[in-house]
């Protein structure tokens, strides 16, 4: 994407952000309100932006067709994830699965694997209203991948899920990464160490910093960032030579 600009009536959520992403799993991290929102949903085409261009699959989202065929090939779990209480699992990841207009002969194995990817087959008859919310969370995430999408874009997935759980799904991102694009927005460091190869941070609207988890862990080092682990003194360190950058920039 070159120039990305989103608005919110009088906010600017995200403001000329260019940003190139391949393969691999890419972590967002950010303070509240940083724009991380904002930026998955121009990705999985739910917002428009209000400037700037976004290529996804290889050509422009604005065009009509193109977006229709990028949704086919796309995986999204918002961070509000709505869903019917009364359909079973394995019925609501397969309307999901319908939803992106999967041929219906593949549907019934493509639903059970994307079930049991999320820890989920003993449940998979269950009433989506009888699950916890961590399990309700891993029904979100089944339904983003049950059509191995190409560009997969989930917005704090590991929100509610247990430290097992954040562990196995950790581990499920790393297989997904090899052959897609996946932007997962995180406020958990532990999910970024762990599973991502490529971290950017946003912040007020903008980027702050891109990187490997190594290269912002050893930043936090050098720089001094304050933190109880490599990833948050990172983190802490790259926002601080930002927002100094920044100010700078707007008493020049
Ligand atoms: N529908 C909306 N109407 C007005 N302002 C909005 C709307 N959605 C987001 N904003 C504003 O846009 C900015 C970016 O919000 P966004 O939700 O993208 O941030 P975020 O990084 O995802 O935050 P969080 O970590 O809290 O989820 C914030 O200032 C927010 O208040």
């Amino acid at each position: 994407m070159a120039g990305l600009r989103v608005r919110h009536r009088r906010t600017v959520a995200l403001d000329s952000v260019d940003l190139d992403l391949g393969p691999g799993v890419h972590g967002l991290l950010g303070p509240n309100g940083a724009g991380k929102t904002s930026l998955i949903r121009v990705l999985a085409t739910v917002a428009a932006p209000s400037g700037g261009r976004v290529e996804l699959l290889g050509d422009d989202v604005q065009d009509r067709r193109h977006r229709s065929a990028v949704r086919r090939r796309l995986g999204y779990l918002p961070q509000e994830f709505g869903y019917y209480p009364g359909f079973t699992v394995r019925e609501f990841v397969a309307y999901v699965a319908w939803l992106k207009e999967m041929p219906a002969a593949e549907t019934p194995a493509a639903v059970e694997r994307a079930v049991a990817r999320v820890g989920l087959a003993d449940r998979v008859d269950a009433k989506v209203r009888t699950l916890s919310g961590g399990m309700v969370r891993r029904v979100g995430i089944a339904q983003a991948i049950v059509n191995e999408p190409d560009v997969l874009l989930l917005d704090e997935p590991t929100a509610g899920l247990d430290p097992e759980q954040r562990v196995e799904f950790r581990t499920l991102l790393r297989e997904l990464g090899t052959a897609s694009t996946v932007v997962v927005s995180t406020h958990l460091v532990e999910d970024v160490a762990a599973a991502c190869t490529e971290v950017t941070l946003v912040e007020s609207g903008r980027i702050a910093y891109r990187g490997t988890p190594r290269a912002l862990a050893e930043l936090g080092e050098s720089a001094d960032g304050v933190g109880d682990n490599p990833i948050e003194r990172g983190y802490t360190a790259a926002l601080r030579t930002h927002r100094a950058a920044a100010l700078e920039g707007a008493t020049r």
